[in-house]
């Protein structure tokens, strides 16, 4: 068994080796005891306004030949972690913003082992749609310029890939502030098994979670792959998806 399937076993996280450096010196503002819950909230979302392109910046000053590195790295970790799934629809993105680059990975995939998707912004603060797509089929750009299936079926697929802007000790995601993917975990009848994708600069102490932020379970960077779910979450998502089927 290899490092990562080891550590996709743990039921508890590992310690990060490189928590950014200056992201402790940035607490929200929750410090009022007596806070109304809303203001609370408020709080938070305002610091993670701060903090997210802290982080973006940070990313996108790695350097092209450490970047090549290490999504090579997450990309032999996603198919390790991703080998038993054969027939699976996962749902993966179209790289932005320095995010790590999991296309070539797609195309390297042979077409029986898995089946993807793209997540689809419909309408602001509504949730997403994903379209199945697979390498050569036609894109167009949709919401931020990010391409999606211009044709591709709607589904929902068995796991998400979520790349991350930040990430947290406890599994949870900083996106980029449109509350997309909780909103779309949120209405789904059978929560899909959530993959979160950066690199291990995202990592931070917490996200300061609020109510509708939903942790993943698991996140890939290419110094870990560490799982937060219960050692059994992973089986039995699947053993659903297999139920449904028969
Ligand atoms: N590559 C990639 N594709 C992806 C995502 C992603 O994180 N990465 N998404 C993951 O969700 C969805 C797009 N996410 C989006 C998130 C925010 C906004 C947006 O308009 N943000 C507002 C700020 C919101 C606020 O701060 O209140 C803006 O920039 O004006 C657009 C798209 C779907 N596709
Ligand atoms: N399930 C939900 N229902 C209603 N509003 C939601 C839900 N999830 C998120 N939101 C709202 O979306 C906004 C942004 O949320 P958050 O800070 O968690 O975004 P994010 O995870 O960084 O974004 P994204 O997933 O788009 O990358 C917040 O104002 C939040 O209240």
């Amino acid at each position: 068994m290899d490092n990562d399937a080891e550590a996709h076993q743990d039921d508890e996280p590992n310690e990060y080796s490189s928590p950014a450096c200056f992201l402790h010196e940035l607490t929200p503002d929750i410090t009022g005891i007596g806070h109304a819950a809303e203001g609370l909230d408020d709080g938070v979302i305002r610091w993670r306004k701060i903090v997210r392109p802290r982080l973006i910046e940070m990313r996108a000053a790695i350097r092209a030949n450490d970047r090549k590195r290490m999504d090579d790295v997450i990309r032999t970790r996603l198919s390790g972690l991703l080998a038993t799934m054969q027939g699976r629809i996962v749902s993966i993105y179209w790289p932005m913003k320095a995010e790590p680059n999991l296309i070539p990975w797609v195309k390297n995939s042979l077409p029986s082992e898995l089946a993807f998707a793209l997540p689809v912004v419909i309408k602001k603060g509504a949730p997403m749609e994903f379209r199945s797509w697979s390498p050569g089929e036609s894109l167009i750009r949709g919401v931020w310029n990010i391409p999606i299936p211009e044709h591709g079926a709607s589904l929902v697929p068995d796991i998400v890939i979520a790349p991350v802007v930040g990430f947290d000790k406890r599994g949870y995601r900083l996106g980029y502030g449109g509350g997309y993917f909780d909103r779309t975990l949120a209405v789904l009848a059978r929560k899909p098994y959530v993959i979160g994708i950066g690199y291990a600069q995202a990592a931070i102490e917490t996200i300061y979670p609020l109510k509708h932020d939903i942790p993943m379970d698991v996140i890939v960077t290419e110094q870990s792959c560490v799982s937060y779910a219960s050692s059994s979450r992973l089986a039995s998502t699947l053993e659903i998806a297999d139920s449904k089927s028969v």
